[in-house]
């Protein structure tokens, strides 16, 4: 059966997940400090909202509110439009409420570390937008002091959010060099691993990009080049990053890999375009 994807619309990036992320699944984008995870995770929310009209929600828990506007906007990604439109929230977990500009967040979490708050200050945010994207950054900050804790806290937030239907970006760091996305717990937990990464060569560095895993997905096997530009990111899907204990060299895919991607994109915008038609048809017969 053909699972319903939730486009990225992240250049590259649904290639290389033939077609997007499947419908309600949790995504750990995991990485070490400065490979662009923040930057996906806000890609993925604010595309949603242009192109497809997906309300979506961002959980601010490293940064402050104020500064996570103005990083969409770094982009060119003016969400402060959408957010007066009703179509894109901040949940502020990052004041505790201190200052002027925290007390006016119509979602605050006073206390990150009591995840029932969390939990229900974001169940309202979803309710209220109608939002169909979420993006939590960063899920680790959430367990920091208690790895023990992990797994549950990643459950309690997949149940509620893949709950109300929606498709999330939890972004999980990691030490530069470190090999693991998070610990095992939420390893496990979530339904995809996508890890950006950060090498130097020569004294040159390199941006490229992974996925681990998808469930009830085909993903591509190989690690592709990553840029990073004014207008977001850019994965470079139709080649891969050759690294060896030397240098690391972008060499282009087998013809048919690129071409099976291609396909996989193809499918998934005839499913949209049917599924677009089914809702129109469906309307008529309403006013009808
Ligand atoms: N316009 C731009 N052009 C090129 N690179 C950019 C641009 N804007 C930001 N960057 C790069 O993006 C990187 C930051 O990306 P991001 O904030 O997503 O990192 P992160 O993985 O979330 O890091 P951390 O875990 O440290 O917060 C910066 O190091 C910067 O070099």
């Amino acid at each position: 059966m053909k699972v319903p994807r939730v486009r990225t619309y992240v250049p590259g990036l649904d290639e290389i997940l033939y077609g997007g992320i499947p419908e309600r699944n949790i995504v750990l984008v995991s990485g070490g400090p400065g490979t662009g995870k923040s930057i996906m995770a806000k890609q993925f929310l604010y595309n949603g909202i242009v192109k497809k009209d997906e309300p979506g929600v961002f959980v601010a828990l490293e940064e402050h509110p104020v500064s996570v506007v103005r990083s969409f906007k770094h982009f060119g990604w003016d969400i402060t439009k959408y957010e007066k439109e009703g179509k894109f929230a901040i949940v502020d977990a990052f004041t505790a409420g201190i200052g002027s500009t925290a007390q006016k967040e119509k979602y605050l979490v006073k206390d990150p570390d009591n995840v029932g708050e969390l939990s229900s200050v974001l169940r309202e945010a979803i309710k209220n937008t109608g939002a169909k994207r979420i993006a939590v950054d960063s899920v680790s900050t959430l367990y920091l002091n208690k790895p023990a804790m992990a797994r549950s806290i990643v459950m309690q937030l997949k149940r509620i959010i893949a709950g109300l239907g929606c498709t999330a970006i939890f972004v999980s760091q990691v030490s530069a060099g470190e090999r693991g996305f998070g610990g095992p717990g939420v390893e496990h937990a979530v339904d995809g691993i996508i890890r950006l990464d950060l090498d130097e060569f020569e004294g040159q560095l390199y941006r490229s990009i992974i996925v681990w895993k998808m469930r009830d997905s085909k993903i591509s096997m190989v690690r592709h080049p990553m840029d990073i530009t004014d207008e977001g990111i850019i994965v470079q899907w139709d080649k891969y990053l050759r690294i060896t204990n030397l240098k690391a060299e972008a060499e282009p895919l087998p013809k048919e890999e690129i071409e099976e991607m291609k396909k996989a994109i193809e499918e998934t915008e005839k499913i949209e375009e049917e599924s677009g038609k089914e809702i129109k048809v469906k309307e008529i017969e309403e006013e009808e």
